[in-house]
């Protein structure tokens, strides 16, 4: 379990302070994979950064597994951050050494016996596809392989918490997936907990549990992944939502939603769980004798749910619309008036 408590960052930047951090308080949970999502500037590298000490809080306290990781002796610090993994966007290998010594490294620096290295990096290499590449050097590999190769460096030392830094973001979309794939792998086999920051709602959307949006330093809105995606409550998380849900409606018909004269009430109705799936428009229409005119719909899927939204146009009498969404509503059918769909 990782928690931050009340956790600020200050920078000296000449005579300026840079406040990155304004008080984060947020728990994550053994087992979890927990994402943190925040535009350039937001303050997610010096939260991470935190947690095995390459930035020490201003003020506040970060704890691992309940110890507060500032009170630690140099001695403990080495052992936490033995327990502590870390992948980085650009891969931070080491250019001049191989593959197996770049895994090999860690194990290295904590004197394990040679032949023990050996059946370590073999096993480390095996689990991420890269059995075979142990003598190259990391650019002979691609993007994705070097990735893996970081990856299979911040298990060396059976870590039980593995923090990402933007891990996906200098890959392509086919190559973020197969590493997507394997964290979450390594998640659950391993049961190792993965804190990760990104810019990527979709990486968000793939493998996360929960996620918390961050701005200025602060945490403006966090909660499980399902809750945050199907009912965003910041703007700015509606932002990072949009940007993936892709329920873009074409320029016409925002034309047409936005007519302040238009006689016909736009609704978005969003469906959860059993209520996918079933012809509940079609009844509506018939029983309220109502025209339903379906502007967009889509489903997707988030942490294995099945997730509907619909835009849709009702025509009809105000008092029989008036019927109809009462008999839409339900603990797993949302309705809501589309008023401006831009904002
Ligand atoms: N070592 C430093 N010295 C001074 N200011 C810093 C330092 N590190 C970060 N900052 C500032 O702190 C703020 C938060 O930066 P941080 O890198 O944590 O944000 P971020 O969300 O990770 O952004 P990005 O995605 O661009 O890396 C920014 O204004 C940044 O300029």
């Amino acid at each position: 379990m990782i928690q931050f408590e009340k956790v600020a960052k200050t920078y000296q930047s000449g005579k300026q302070e840079i406040h990155a951090l304004n008080g984060i308080d947020l728990t994550v949970e053994t087992g979890e994979i927990y994402g943190v999502i925040g535009f350039s500037g937001a303050g997610k590298s010096s939260l991470i950064r935190t947690v095995n000490l390459l930035e020490r809080p201003t003020s506040g306290r970060v704890l691992i597994h309940g110890k507060d990781i500032s009170t630690l002796s140099s001695k403990e610090i080495r052992e936490t951050r033995k327990d502590i993994g870390m992948i980085f966007q650009h891969f931070n290998l080491l250019n001049s050494k191989t593959v197996y010594h770049n895994v090999a490294m860690p194990l290295i620096l904590a004197n394990t016996p040679k032949n023990k290295i050996k059946e370590q990096v073999k096993d480390l290499l095996d689990f991420v596809g890269l059995a075979d590449q142990a003598e190259k050097y990391p650019d002979q590999l691609s993007g994705g392989q070097k990735q893996r190769i970081g990856i299979a460096r911040a298990l060396a030392t059976n870590p039980s918490v593995l923090l990402c830094d933007e891990a996906t973001s200098a890959l392509d979309p086919q190559t973020t997936q197969s590493i997507l794939e394997l964290l979450r792998r390594i998640n659950r086999e391993y049961n190792i907990t993965i804190l990760l920051i990104t810019h990527e709602m979709g990486v968000i959307r793939e493998i996360c549990d929960k996620v918390a949006v961050l701005e200025a330093g602060k945490v403006i809105e966090q909660g499980s992944v399902f809750e945050v995606f199907t009912n965003p409550k910041q703007p700015t998380t509606q932002r990072f939502v949009r940007s993936v849900m892709n329920d873009d409606l074409p320029e016409s018909l925002l034309n047409q939603i936005q007519d302040p004269n238009r006689s016909h009430t736009i609704y978005r109705v969003q469906f959860t769980g059993p209520s996918v799936g079933q012809p509940l428009m079609s009844r509506v229409s018939r029983e309220f004798n109502l025209d339903l005119n379906v502007l967009f719909g889509n489903i997707t899927e988030l942490q294995g749910a099945p997730y509907g939204n619909l835009i849709v146009e009702f025509s009809g009498k105000p008092a029989e619309i008036e019927q109809a969404l009462k008999a839409i509503r339900s603990d797993t059918v949302k309705v809501e008036e589309v008023k401006n769909y831009a904002s």
